[in-house]
């Protein structure tokens, strides 16, 4: 029986009870209802006008409709409400899911088991805010993640929107902190071209809300190292209540130092690494540039920032003394802190034999560089290098370097490439040994895609490797194809970025140390 039948029919108030219990959903049933009930009363009026009992009995229940149109009405609003709710929900997942789909045609496999245990977050990507502000700097600010993880999941995750230790990012260059900053990198006012914007600039970076977890990442075989993590786990949880995650190997070495190091976190394999940058607010490496290019691996997408601590023999990038490491953490964790923004290159290789898109190989990222070089192979190497499709050059020697700013300290720097300041965008593109004189490194702009094929007619294959690690063969029609990443890594400064830079090249690198000239000779 539908609500028309039991007003318009059967007359009594059976209905109008059924349809409380059921709710009233459905508003337009409950005006037929009314107009049914209104119905029913100007019919029985003329038969029974001086039934007293029948006049009240009709107001009743006009009183009982009206006061269940008003509650069904709240209850459609409320419904509508959070049906609009659902509806940005669901927006919002289906922008991530996009996000995640997108990732390989930005160079990042969407496929999250990897053979080398990394992390894949191209469905993590936190929303970043762009905030305009009217003074001198510029900012992007706070991050919700929308966790998607396994049900059962060991870390408890529930599909919960969570929040994380939520900062903002502002810069500015020096001496200009009051002008007022624009968005455009070129404006063209007046027929004049002017450039508002420029690409290094100081970043700073202020919580918004306290960092509650953090992962730490240690060189292996390292005395050390071992005693300096213990030490600091033990400080992070009790002094600060921090979470702390490490790799597994060293979760074994706490629990072999003491059995109440149980509460320190961990994963087991490679899907639950793919679980954890969304809950991680701030990375450790205790090692040299080595551990912060480890760390930086393992995030196949955004990472949090790096505090690198120097237990090496060079620390280009870690600036920190572990002697001091309470008050360099006190203050990382209080903020703001100076950050330097390291670009990462993105690479992948298209193999010649591969027939379909699906065949294309899980994409690299990479902190300092790819190299490319003829490996075991003792003729020269034959590469066919292109640069947004126009042909650059054939690269006849050792092999070449494809390196981010960052790595030009490294191994382009041997192959005599320029030292350039981290946060300047660029590629490197530095041969190694060529066998032609006139072959200078150079140094392409940060949005150009450049292409490295092994021609038909090479006499070898080329070997590829990325930031030293993971080498694979480039067979005769394969290619390596790079480009500038859109996850760079934000290693924290001890003072500022080009202090930081400045000092690794005087002190790691000796850079231009000479005896300066006594002024006792010819005037
Ligand atoms: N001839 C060379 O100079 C040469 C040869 C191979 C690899 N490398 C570099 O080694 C890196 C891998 O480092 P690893 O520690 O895993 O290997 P590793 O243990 O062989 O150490 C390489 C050395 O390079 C230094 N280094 C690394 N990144 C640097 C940077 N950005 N600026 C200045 N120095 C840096 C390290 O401090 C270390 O002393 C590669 O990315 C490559 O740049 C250099
Ligand atoms: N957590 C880690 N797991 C596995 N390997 C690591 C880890 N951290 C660092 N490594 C590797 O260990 C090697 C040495 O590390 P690292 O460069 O940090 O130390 P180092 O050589 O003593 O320092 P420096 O680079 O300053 O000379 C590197 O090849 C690096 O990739």
């Amino acid at each position: 029986m539908n609500d028309t039948d039991s007003f318009g029919k059967g007359g009594d108030a059976n209905g109008l009870r059924s349809n409380q219990e059921n709710g009233f959903s459905n508003l337009s049933s409950l005006a037929q209802s009314e107009k049914a009930v209104q119905e029913f009363l100007i019919q029985q009026t003329p038969m029974q006008a001086n039934d007293d009992h029948l006049i009240e009995f009709s107001e009743a229940l006009r009183t009982v409709a009206k006061a269940l149109r008003g509650s069904s009405e709240g209850k459609a609003l409320a419904q509508a409400e959070a049906a609009e709710w659902k509806r940005r929900y669901e927006l919002e997942r289906c922008k991530n899911l996009e996000l995640l789909l997108k990732a390989p045609s930005n160079g990042v496999c969407a496929d999250e088991s990897n053979s080398n245990g990394m992390m894949d977050h191209s469905a993590k990507s936190p929303r970043l805010h762009v905030q305009e502000n009217g003074n001198s700097l510029e900012r992007i600010c706070a991050h919700e993640v929308l966790q998607d993880c396994e049900p059962n999941s060991p870390n408890g995750c529930n599909n919960k929107l969570k929040r994380k230790a939520s900062f903002k990012l502002s810069w500015g260059c020096k001496g200009q902190t009051n002008d007022q900053h624009k968005k455009e990198i070129v404006s063209f006012e007046s027929g004049n071209i002017t450039t508002p914007d420029r690409s290094s600039k100081q970043i700073s970076l202020t919580w918004e809300s306290s960092p509650q977890t953090v992962i730490i990442f240690t060189k292996p075989n390292s005395t050390s190292v071992r005693v300096l993590s213990v030490e600091m786990v033990r400080w992070l949880r009790d002094h600060k209540g921090l979470n702390v995650y490490v790799e597994p190997r060293v979760k074994a070495e706490l629990l072999s130092e003491s059995s109440s190091f149980d509460f320190v976190q961990t994963w087991e394999d490679d899907k639950e690494i793919s679980l954890l940058h969304p809950k991680v607010d701030l990375v450790i490496t205790l090692g040299g540039d080595g551990t912060v290019l480890w760390a930086a691996s393992m995030f196949k997408g955004p990472v949090p920032p790096i505090v690198p601590f120097s237990m090496g023999s060079l620390g280009f990038m870690t600036p920190f003394h572990s002697e001091q490491y309470r008050d360099c953490l006190e203050s990382v964790l209080r903020g703001p802190l100076s950050i330097t923004l390291r670009h990462r290159l993105q690479c992948h290789i298209i193999r010649d034999k591969a027939r379909h898109d699906y065949e294309t190989e899980e994409t690299m990222l990479v902190l300092n560089e790819v190299t490319i070089d003829r490996g075991i192979s003792s003729y020269l190497t034959n590469l066919e290098c292109y640069c947004d499709n126009s042909f650059v050059t054939c690269v006849q020697g050792d092999g070449l370097i494809l390196s981010t700013t960052s790595g030009s300290t490294a191994y382009s720097l041997a192959a005599g490439g320029s030292m350039v300041h981290p946060q300047v965008p660029g590629i490197l593109f530095t041969p190694i040994c060529p066998h032609s004189l006139s072959f200078r490194p150079l140094i392409l702009p940060d949005h150009v895609t450049v292409r490295v094929q092994v021609p038909f007619n090479s006499r070898g294959s080329a070997w590829v490797s990325f930031d030293g690690k993971g080498r694979k063969q480039l067979e005769a029609g394969d290619a390596l194809v790079c480009s500038m990443a859109p996850w760079p890594v934000s290693t924290a400064c001890q003072v500022e970025s080009t202090h930081d830079f400045l000092r690794s090249i005087h002190d790691g690198l000796h850079w231009n140390q000479r005896k300066i000239q006594s002024s006792d000779g010819p005037q």
